[in-house]
């Protein structure tokens, strides 16, 4: 049999106060024996406490555990609480939608993604990252079977998270770029497909930067669409590779480095503005629509200092070397790190 496959969720909801309608949706996919609710700390009031009330309603027997952060200590929790009649279901942001999916994958059961907020794009896709000192990068788990994004709730998150959403999608236009590249010349193997819709959903946003703003329930609707087809991109391919490249390196390696490192979309914003200037493209529009979106372009906004920017630029090549991207097999030199974050004023 191949191992190759292409998972997707058999059903998404986009749609205002959805969210209310979770027993019933659990009822009508046969997932009502018993609800493991995975959320956050934050995140419990605005999204576990309305699904408990509709798994209440529907009289479906239900469990809750709040994460704290996406480690392996935290799957290890999870899974302890999970029975084959187990579907689980992760109300929160990435990290605890990551640790539901990636607990739920490894005890063999399904998992419900619902997202409180619209910050990346692993919302959909089979693709988990977990936190531990060496790396951030993400593994293959498994598609949700169902995602159910309220779009009222996301629009009364944060608009931090939901700019930081839009720069992770923006962050395909460089991952595409990479993949293209490392097509080329390492002659890795390329879905024409995956890139086309990666790129549309980058384009999603970039068309609609007048409409996104905060508070906004079609603002969010549009940046969870997005986030949807993107994570579909990756679906295909089978690999984050359509939406992950350089910028995304360099990203990961801000995580390694920084005790307390900003949001992944603004960091990877960051890393696209100066990975599309040495591709030797478009690095202002690129800026321009991070700024529109009211995402981070500098790393002051974020707190980050310059000499951080400079290290994770010159030891972003090294994060996973099987990925190959415009950084090349060595890497930047650090006078060609400075140079670059000064030319595109990230610092
Ligand atoms: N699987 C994948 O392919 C991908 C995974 N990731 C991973 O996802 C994580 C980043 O996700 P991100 O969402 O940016 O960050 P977090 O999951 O860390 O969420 C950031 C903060 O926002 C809070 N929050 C979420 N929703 C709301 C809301 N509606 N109202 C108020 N606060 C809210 C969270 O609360 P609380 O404290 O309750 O959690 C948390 O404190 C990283 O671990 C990253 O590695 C990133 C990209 C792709
Ligand atoms: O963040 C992602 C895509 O946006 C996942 O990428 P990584 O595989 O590099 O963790
Ligand atoms: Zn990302």
């Amino acid at each position: 049999m191949s191992n190759r496959k292409i998972q997707m969720p058999r059903e998404v909801y986009i749609d205002p106060g959805i969210i209310k309608d979770t027993g019933e949706i659990c009822k009508s996919l046969h997932l009502d024996k018993k609800i493991l609710i995975v959320t956050g700390q934050h995140t419990y009031d605005v999204g576990a406490k309305p699904v408990i009330e509709s798994l209440e309603k529907d009289n479906i027997e239900y469990d809750v555990i709040k994460v704290s952060n996406a480690s392996a200590e935290s799957i290890s929790e999870v899974e302890e609480l999970i029975t084959p009649d187990t579907t689980v279901i992760g109300v929160g942001g990435g990290r605890v939608i990551d640790v539901a999916k990636l607990s739920s994958f490894n005890r063999g059961v399904y998992f419900v993604s619902m997202p409180t907020t619209a910050s990346h794009d692993g919302i959909v896709s089979p693709m988990a990252s977990i936190k531990n000192p060496n790396t951030s990068i993400s593994v293959t788990a498994h598609s949700p079977i169902a995602v159910i994004a309220d779009s009222e709730v996301l629009a009364q998150s944060p608009f931090r998270l939901l700019a930081a959403g839009c720069a992770d999608l923006i962050a395909n236009f460089t991952a595409i770029k990479d993949w293209e590249l490392a097509h080329r010349l390492k002659n890795e193997s390329f879905s024409e497909s995956a890139a086309a819709l990666s790129i549309m959903s980058a384009h999603l946003i970039t068309d609609n930067i007048a409409n996104i703003k905060p508070n906004l329930e079609p603002s969010a609707r549009i940046v969870m669409k997005s986030l949807f087809s993107g994570g579909m991109a990756i679906s295909i391919a089978g690999s984050s590779r359509p939406a992950s490249g350089s910028e995304h390196l360099f990203s990961h390696a801000l995580d390694k480095i920084l005790d307390k490192p900003a949001l992944h979309g603004e960091q990877c914003g960051l890393g696209t503005i100066m990975m599309m200037y040495l591709h030797g493209g478009d690095w202002k529009a690129i800026r321009d629509a991070l700024k529109a979106v009211q995402a981070p372009t500098t790393a002051k906004e974020i707190g980050i200092a310059d000499e951080d920017i400079i290290e994770a630029l010159m030891m972003a090549h090294e994060i996973r070397p099987e990925r190959y991207t415009i950084l090349g097999d060595n890497g930047i030199s650090k006078e060609a790190a400075y140079e670059l974050a000064y030319k595109t004023e990230v610092i």
